[in-house]
């Protein structure tokens, strides 16, 4: 029996070790907790509003690193990339305009009270420098309609307008002329106007007729076929033929990454790499898939790619200095160029040669300086030999172009990137 009151007066005190161990837990995360709002609060106070320290707990603030984005292949990246479209736009018809009368109760001649219907939607082509290439345009675009009238005076709601977003450096054509030339972003070009609403029978009430019940339906909206072409807009575009490195050299120069590949037509998309300079000023040149000869006539690629270059300030003619006679791809290059747009060789350009690494390049650059009067910039674009001659001459270029365009007060600008 004594031994039975002893294990029982252990246990109680047991229980109350227990409890008392549990409560000061539970007291010490209070107080962990009022001391870290205290810390908050006074942090709050001296910064006022800006909060300098990190609350989230240090595993989750750790970098995640940057997620880079899968680069597409020159395949895939010809199915997302569409610089030219043929779209249908239809704009939106205007809402009818209501035939009532008025109707109360002890009152016979309420007059006639139909509203007017709303105006159909215009549709605009907006530039949106965040769209790249015209893959998202529909062929077809129908605009809203606008609401009809109703009774009671009330008019019928306008529609809304309907964007195309398109990129920067889309020209608009109309049966083969050009109607806007979109260079600016934001910039908006009211393809199609919306018809008017029709009236209702109240418009109609006049002195000598006080009960009309003409209502006019809405008007159809303007309806037109427009041709949307892109033309990547740099200062500086690579003109070569296949396989003479542009591909490499605007990896070398700059941050773009255009596939490179030991065969001709790598690239079959144009590609805009940025150079920059120290003083953060910035040259896009572009990167365009090779022409060949007999291009004019459809052969190889074509040359419907070479709207891209139309409006690059200079060129750089690459050469492949691995070739005997390179001056002649000079002149086959200059023909076609002239052949798709008279004078567009003689733009201010540089001549680039390429794949001064490999054997015989020597000798080839030799002849081609005997042939040729402008400046010549021997370079190896798997090497990077010679590329900062190469990347100042284009800021040379670039500048030249700035005293231009403020001579000129720059009419078609290329992109500020
Ligand atoms: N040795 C040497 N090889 C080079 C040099 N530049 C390019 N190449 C090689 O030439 C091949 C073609 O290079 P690309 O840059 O794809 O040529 P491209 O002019 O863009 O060709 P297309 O896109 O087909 O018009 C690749 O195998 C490159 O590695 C160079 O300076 N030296
Ligand atoms: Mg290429």
């Amino acid at each position: 029996m004594h031994s039975f009151a002893m294990l029982n007066t252990f246990a109680k005190v047991q229980k109350q070790r227990w409890l008392v161990q549990e409560m000061s837990r539970i007291f010490a995360q209070v107080c962990v907790k009022n001391e870290l709002k205290a810390s908050w609060l006074a942090a709050q106070r001296v910064t006022n509003v800006i909060r300098n320290f990190a609350t989230s707990c240090p595993v989750c603030a750790q970098p995640r690193g940057i997620t880079k984005k899968k680069e597409l292949s020159e395949k895939k990246l010809t199915r997302h990339f569409v610089d030219h479209r043929k779209v249908k736009l239809l704009a939106g018809a205007g809402g009818k305009g209501a035939s009532t009368f008025h109707s109360e109760p002890r009152k016979e001649w309420g007059g006639p009270d139909g509203g007017n219907g709303g105006d159909g939607g215009n549709i605009i082509i907006k530039v949106n420098r965040q769209v790249k290439s015209l893959a998202q345009v529909a062929p077809v675009y129908k605009g809203e309609d606008g609401e009809s009238g109703g009774s009671k005076n009330c008019y019928g709601r306008n529609a809304g307008t309907t964007y195309i977003p398109v990129p920067m450096g889309t020209v608009v054509k109309e049966q083969g002329e050009t109607v806007a030339d979109l260079s600016q972003n934001g910039q908006e070009y009211v393809a199609v106007f919306g018809g008017a609403g029709g009236k209702g029978n109240r418009f109609f009430l006049s002195n000598e007729n006080r009960a009309p019940t003409t209502a006019t339906p809405g008007e159809r909206g303007q309806e037109r076929v427009l041709q949307l072409e892109l033309r990547t807009m740099a200062h500086a575009g690579l003109v070569g033929f296949p396989n003479a490195g542009k591909s490499s050299l605007l990896r070398a120069i700059s941050n773009a990454r255009p596939a490179v590949a030991a065969y001709p037509f790598t690239t079959l998309n144009p590609h805009v790499g940025i150079v920059k300079y120290r003083d953060h000023e910035q040259v896009a040149v572009a990167d365009i898939p090779g022409i060949i000869r007999g291009a004019h006539l459809n052969r190889g690629l074509g040359v419907s790619f070479l709207r891209h270059i139309e409006r690059c300030r200079f060129l750089l003619y690459v050469l492949d200095m691995s070739s005997p006679e390179p001056w002649m791809q000079l002149q086959y290059l200059r023909y076609e160029l002239d052949q798709y747009e008279p004078g567009l060789s003689h733009r201010p350009h540089a001549i680039v040669a390429n794949k001064m690494d490999l054997p015989g390049s020597g000798v080839n650059l030799k002849a081609l300086r005997d042939h040729v009067e402008q400046r010549v910039i021997p370079v190896s674009a798997l090497t990077g030999l010679n590329t900062e001659e190469l990347i100042l001459h284009l800021r040379e270029l670039y500048d030249g172009y700035l005293v231009t365009q403020v001579l000129s007060s720059g009419e078609d600008k290329p992109t500020k990137w």
